[in-house]
């Protein structure tokens, strides 16, 4: 069984200050969790440690990183590549070879040959979220994964992830907005905010 991602005691920081502290979750294969928290909490700084692209201040994540695909606010799109030699690109790095279920999940198969320079926004985001399925990880990692995406795109992406999970992935998505579905998990991190300096520290933060 693909292994998912267990999170025990976390306390996370950004730009050295402590953003979320004391947070434990799991996230077995077949589950999609939804990360929730106002602008700020440090949600971003939570995957972006899951993904191993910072260190944690304490506590323990325990994953296998060459089972996880991160998928953060930049695209890494290559503009002057058309689409289909962007998810070729992807596919090859990852030591695949296949892009037509990417092509056709996406509806991207119209676009395949225009620079991917020359999309839209939110096809440009809809070729973002295909590389993922090119990449062949278990544990995909998406922050905001459907900013630009019209209510259709939405509901793409959607399938995508059921597909994934149906097929033993998992997923750990941070998002504002619903998006319809049912079998994620909700975990609001609001809770998990770190603690403000204590007054009794305030002056022993400046000695
Ligand atoms: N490069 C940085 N250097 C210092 N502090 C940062 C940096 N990026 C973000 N922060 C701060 O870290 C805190 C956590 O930010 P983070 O991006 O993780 O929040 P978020 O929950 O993802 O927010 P949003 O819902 O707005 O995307 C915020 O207070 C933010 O201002």
């Amino acid at each position: 069984m693909p292994m998912g991602i267990k999170v025990s005691d976390l306390t996370i920081a950004r730009g050295g200050i402590k953003v979320l502290e004391g947070l434990s979750f799991q996230l077995a294969a077949g589950q999609a969790l939804v990360l929730r928290g106002p602008n700020g909490v440090g949600k971003t700084t939570l995957l972006r440690t899951i993904a191993g692209l910072q260190p944690p201040v304490s506590g323990r994540i325990e994953s296998a990183v060459d089972t996880l695909v991160y998928a953060g606010h930049a695209d890494g799109i290559k503009a002057t590549l058309t689409v289909s030699e962007n998810l070729k690109f992807w596919a090859q790095v990852f030591g695949n070879a296949d892009i037509s279920a990417a092509l056709e999940a996406f509806e991207l198969t119209p676009l395949s040959n225009r620079p991917a320079g020359a999309l839209s926004a939110g096809q440009k985001r809809r070729l973002g979220l295909a590389r993922l399925l090119v990449t062949g990880r278990d544990v995909w990692i998406l922050d905001e994964p459907t900013v630009s995406l019209d209510v259709q795109a939405v509901e793409m992406f959607a399938a995508a992830i059921r597909e994934h999970l149906r097929q033993g992935g998992s997923a750990l998505i941070a998002t504002h907005i619903n998006l319809g579905l049912d079998e994620a998990r909700i975990l609001d991190v609001g809770p998990y905010r770190a603690k403000a300096l204590e007054i009794d520290d305030f002056d022993g933060a400046f000695l």
